[in-house]
């Protein structure tokens, strides 16, 4: 997260740390959102054919044990069908992860709520990114959980020629900008959103920022929008 802040400890309980093995040892490699007992939304584009994950929950610093983190495996990996590396602009950049066993629901570690099919966050609507990506373009990853508010661009603007055009899709939630944006290693985590109810909702999943630099002008974060894929979402946690 470019531009963020050191998030309040655990104020954002669902976020999770998918972490890669290399060698024998894991590393962070994205993020992800709890979303039910048993499964993490993240994005399809975090997900590399062969390689082996684990999920940290009620992680904060990365440098410390603080007694609160979990660890899960991940038992079963379902990428969204029609996501293609190669054909980032066509979206549909989700995967769902299903965890060997549920972690224990506390203070540290919580569920993120689904918006309704189709629901668009308006403009006005506060929404947070956080995660552990670079705090700037080629910059260090922080050791502390990051969160930044990011302002909802609207459709009509960013489909504009100059912003990302035929890139974006309405699949997608354009948020944040030249200030404040992802960055990489943010990739699979939330956009989270306050409802009416004054509950977070995952509004988005952490897709793409431009390859020139995280935090370019009339390129904000590009989000997956859930809620254009709540039917998917359900059919596959019923299913597995
Ligand atoms: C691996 C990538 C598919 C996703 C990667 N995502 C991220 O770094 C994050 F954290 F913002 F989610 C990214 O934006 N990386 C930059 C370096 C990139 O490739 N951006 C990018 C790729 C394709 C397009 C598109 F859609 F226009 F084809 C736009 C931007």
């Amino acid at each position: 997260v470019v531009n963020g802040e050191d998030a309040r400890p655990h104020s954002w309980p669902w976020q999770i740390s998918l972490q890669v093995k290399h060698g024998s040892r894991y590393h962070h490699t994205c993020g992800g959102t709890l979303i039910g007992p048993r499964w993490v939304l993240t994005a399809g584009h975090c997900i590399w054919p062969g390689d082996v994950y684990r999920v940290v929950l009620g992680e904060y610093d990365m440098s410390k044990q603080e007694g609160t983190e979990q660890i899960r495996d991940v038992l079963r990996i379902i990428v969204h069908p029609l996501w293609d590396i190669d054909r980032v602009a066509d979206g549909n950049d989700l995967a769902l992860l299903k965890l060997d066993k549920s972690p224990i629901m506390n203070d540290s570690v919580g569920l993120a709520c689904l918006p309704e099919a189709e629901e668009i966050p308006s403009h006005g609507a506060a929404c947070y990114i956080s995660g552990w990506g670079n705090l700037y373009t080629h910059g260090p990853m922080p050791d502390r959980l990051q969160q930044a508010l990011l302002p909802v661009v609207e459709y009509s603007v960013c489909s504009r020629s100059d912003w990302w055009g035929i890139n974006v899709k309405t699949t997608m939630i354009c948020a944040g900008g030249d200030v404040v944006s992802g960055c990489n290693g943010d990739s699979g985590g939330p956009l989270n959103c306050m409802g009416q109810d004054g509950r977070w909702y995952v509004q988005g999943v952490t897709s793409f920022v431009s390859s020139r630099t995280c935090n370019e002008v009339k390129k904000p974060t590009v989000f997956t929008r859930t809620s254009a894929f709540t039917e998917w979402l359900s059919e596959v946690m019923l299913k597995y």
